[in-house]
């Protein structure tokens, strides 16, 4: 078997989608592009060694790095920069095959790098092409050109893969300054054989923010990719004389309330507490302690806000959430729609994912001798998965 190596060049900066961080970094359902790539490209079982490229200062690396058997180096200001950097980091232990990778293109399929490798058991490199779907026309300042023939037009994607030798060679032959677009042209002025085999539309390179907003979207539709995880949560206050009881994230004036050291929203408390289990998350108390005197009174729609973000922060969605408020009073049932449209709007969810229910414990109990009420509730969440 040849030994193969892969460079994934991560040196970028991303300034075409902007924003603080590079978009290797930027995390899409809940894991860095860095990561998805890498875990993309290895899961084809065909790599044997792996450099990955980052920017002179990068901090972030380590970190993400640490999950994987890769290495790293220091790439350079152009793309060309980051390549030859790779290419030398392999030189003391050369591999027969060289695939060289974009950081930014996570959605490589195993089918495509053993098609790459495959071709090069007959030619010197390999690249995936894919025709063009669009009709294209020269453009000058606004003013539409003439149509150029698709036919004779190929659209060029990584990972492209070469015999490890000849590549180098092959750049070392060329300009010291250039800069290519990619490495396959390096190869074809240097005149290896090229192998053009069938790309990937799946394989998008995440070039604009757009890109990003879609390949959210499609991660999010995939249920393959996903898993399901259900929380539970349960929470009791005492009640009290006076004052507004909030219930749910609703307001009700019934003469008492319930005591605790935030606003004692019994409901949203449970709710958290659901929320946070399906993530597993710990639990309300740890990310709000009650001995804070911070949460004094608080307005718990902050407790429920906290836990929704941190399910989106993991790439997740809230699919669906139930709460049961116990007592024998107030009665629930004039306010539950109201309660329902709030922790909708909370949750940024649709009404028919949100039940509100009430029950009595038949006069048994603390609730039912009206010392206080319970809530219990769930939450179900999807979350990509783990690789
Ligand atoms: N000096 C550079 C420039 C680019 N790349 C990498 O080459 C790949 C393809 O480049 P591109 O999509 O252009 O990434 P950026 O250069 O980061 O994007 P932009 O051009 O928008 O700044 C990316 O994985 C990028 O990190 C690199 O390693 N070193
Ligand atoms: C290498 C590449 O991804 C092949 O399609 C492409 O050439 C990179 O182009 P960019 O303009 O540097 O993003």
């Amino acid at each position: 078997m040849p030994k193969i190596a892969q460079i994934i060049v991560a040196a970028g900066k991303g300034a075409r989608i902007g924003g603080d961080i590079p978009k290797q970094y930027r995390l899409l359902g809940g894991k860095t592009v860095l990561e998805r790539t890498i875990a993309a490209t290895l899961s084809s079982g065909l790599i044997d060694y792996t450099v990955v490229v980052i920017a002179a200062g990068d901090t972030k690396a380590a970190d993400v790095l640490s999950n994987f058997d890769v290495h790293f180096v220091t790439g350079g200001a152009t793309r060309t920069d980051s390549v030859k950097a790779g290419l030398s980091a392999l030189k003391d232990d050369a591999p027969d095959y060289v695939l060289i990778h974009d950081a930014a293109r996570p959605f490589v399929s195993a089918d495509l790098i053993a098609r790459l490798v495959e071709a090069l058991a007959t030619h010197q490199a390999s690249v995936p092409v894919l025709p063009l779907v669009d009709a294209v026309k020269t453009y000058d300042k606004d003013a539409i050109g003439t149509d150029i023939d698709r036919a004779g037009l190929r659209a060029v994607q990584t990972p492209q893969a070469f015999h490890y030798a000849d590549i180098v060679n092959a750049f070392n032959a060329a300009p010291a300054d250039a800069s290519f677009a990619d490495d396959i042209a390096v190869a074809k002025d240097a005149g290896l054989s090229i192998a053009a085999v069938n790309g990937s539309r799946d394989n998008i390179k995440l070039t604009y923010i757009e890109d990003f907003t879609r390949a959210e979207r499609e991660l999010m539709s995939d249920t393959n990719s996903r898993y399901f995880a259900t929380g539970t949560g349960f929470d009791v206050h005492r009640f009290t004389e006076g004052g507004t009881m909030w219930l749910c994230g609703v307001p009700i004036e019934c003469g008492y309330t319930l005591l605790g050291h935030s606003d004692a929203d019994v409901g949203l408390h449970a709710l958290t507490d659901a929320i946070l289990g399906a993530i597993a998350d710990g639990d309300i108390g740890d990310h709000f302690p009650p001995s804070d005197p911070k949460w004094k009174g608080a307005s718990s729609d902050k407790f429920l806000d906290f836990a929704a973000q941190r399910v989106t922060e993991r790439g997740g969605r809230i699919e669906h959430v139930d709460v049961t408020l116990i007592c024998e009073k107030p009665k629930i049932k004039p306010h539950r729609e109201a309660m329902r449209a709030r922790l909708a709007e909370i949750l940024g969810l649709s009404l028919n994912r949100v039940s509100v229910k009430a029950t009595t414990t038949e006069k048994l109990g603390f609730t039912g001798r009206s010392e206080g009420m319970a809530a219990q509730a769930s939450a179900t969440v999807s979350l990509p998965e783990t690789v």
